[in-house]
């Protein structure tokens, strides 16, 4: 049993999880694949990993990493602000400030973020951001990672022999898309300091991304872990210089199963805050989500019923994070 020597709050210990039963060790994961976009060959290599995993980092990408540090350093300012200042941006609803509550619908997370939508290029001055600085830097590196979203959608359609090469980037890039971006920070969690290493506290819990693609990067903390399709949870090495790709179920659509959403999380760090931002690359509310015609061999029917990504939406934000979302959708 363990004894504390002082109570933890109650919403810590809401979040605690007991150490996981079952076989553990994943020595069949190799790591996370790197990926070198402008390497011959890195289409193939991209939807490998995405059958593999659903998951990858980007190296060698390009974006200055002066677009980084700068919204690293409006990122930290903000949290650092006084709670009233950073409520008055909040509650997320679902776009804002969020304080441990993740959608509305009872979901909690050792965490607090800023979720906004993007698809308007510049974010308006009528967005939840709160100061011109934070404004710019998430303009500018919006504007990096969008680039990065179409490269790999560009990069998985080369890979899978669909034509024309923007078939999934344009998806994206259409004026009605809908773009979202959410810069969390996970602060350290001092509870864990006092239970022993098997014990962990739930940042963000688990769950798949409901868009095309996500791209995330983080500052050196350890936490996310994700699913491999056996269902074993690894976890994911920080790297602060590059971009981790995450398919989202809308990809796992278009392509009818082939590359699947990936189930991650985020564990909270006893010692360390974490900060990572993340672009979810969703498609325009009417636009249809179903396998691409290429993709389906001689006679293959569609695994999903024909939806928007109106209506997946809708039924994403009725739902609770852990939910397998596409399942009222397979036929
Ligand atoms: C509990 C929820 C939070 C979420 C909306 C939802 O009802 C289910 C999907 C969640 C998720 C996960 C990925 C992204 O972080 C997010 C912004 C999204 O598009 O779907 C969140 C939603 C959210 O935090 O509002
Ligand atoms: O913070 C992270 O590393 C992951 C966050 C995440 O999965 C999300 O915001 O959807
Ligand atoms: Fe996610």
């Amino acid at each position: 049993m363990v004894v504390l020597a002082k109570p933890p709050a109650l919403e810590q210990i809401s979040l605690l999880r007991s150490p996981e039963l079952g076989p553990g060790g994943a020595s069949s994961f190799p790591g996370v694949p790197a990926v070198d976009l402008s390497n011959p060959g890195a289409a193939l290599a991209v939807v490998d990993a995405c059958e593999r995993f659903g998951f990858f980092k980007v190296v060698n990408h390009g974006v200055p990493m002066g677009v980084v540090d700068r919204l690293d350093a409006e990122a930290a300012r903000f949290f650092a602000s006084p709670q009233a200042e950073k409520d008055a941006s909040g509650p997320a609803n679902p776009l804002g400030y969020g304080n441990k509550r993740i959608g509305s619908n009872g979901d909690m997370g050792w965490l607090e973020y800023l979720l906004l939508a993007v698809d308007q290029a510049p974010v308006p001055k009528a967005s939840h951001v709160p100061s011109s600085s934070l404004r710019d830097a998430v303009n500018q590196y919006v504007g990096a990672v969008r680039g990065v979203a179409t490269s790999v959608l560009e990069a998985v359609a080369e890979g899978l022999g669909v034509a024309p090469r923007d078939a999934l980037s344009r998806m994206v890039t259409d004026a009605a898309s809908d773009q979202v971006f959410r810069v969390n920070h996970y602060p350290a969690c001092p509870l864990l300091q006092r239970l022993p290493d098997s014990y962990s506290v739930t940042g963000f819990g688990e769950h798949t991304d409901p868009q095309l693609v996500s791209v995330l990067r983080s500052n050196g903390t350890a936490g996310l872990q994700l699913a491999l399709h056996d269902g074993r949870w690894v976890p994911v090495p920080p790297d602060r210089d590059a971009f981790f790709v995450i398919v989202g179920d809308s990809l796992q659509v278009l392509t009818n199963g082939r590359l699947k959403s990936v189930r991650h999380r985020v564990v909270a760090n006893s010692l360390k805050p974490r900060v990572s931002m993340i672009y979810f690359a969703g498609p325009a509310p009417a636009q249809r989500i179903a396998p691409l015609p290429e993709l389906l061999g001689h006679g293959e029917q569609s695994l999903y019923r024909e939806f928007t990504w109106g209506e997946y939406k809708k039924a994403a934000y009725r739902s609770r994070l852990g939910d397998n979302r596409l399942d009222p959708f397979r036929i």
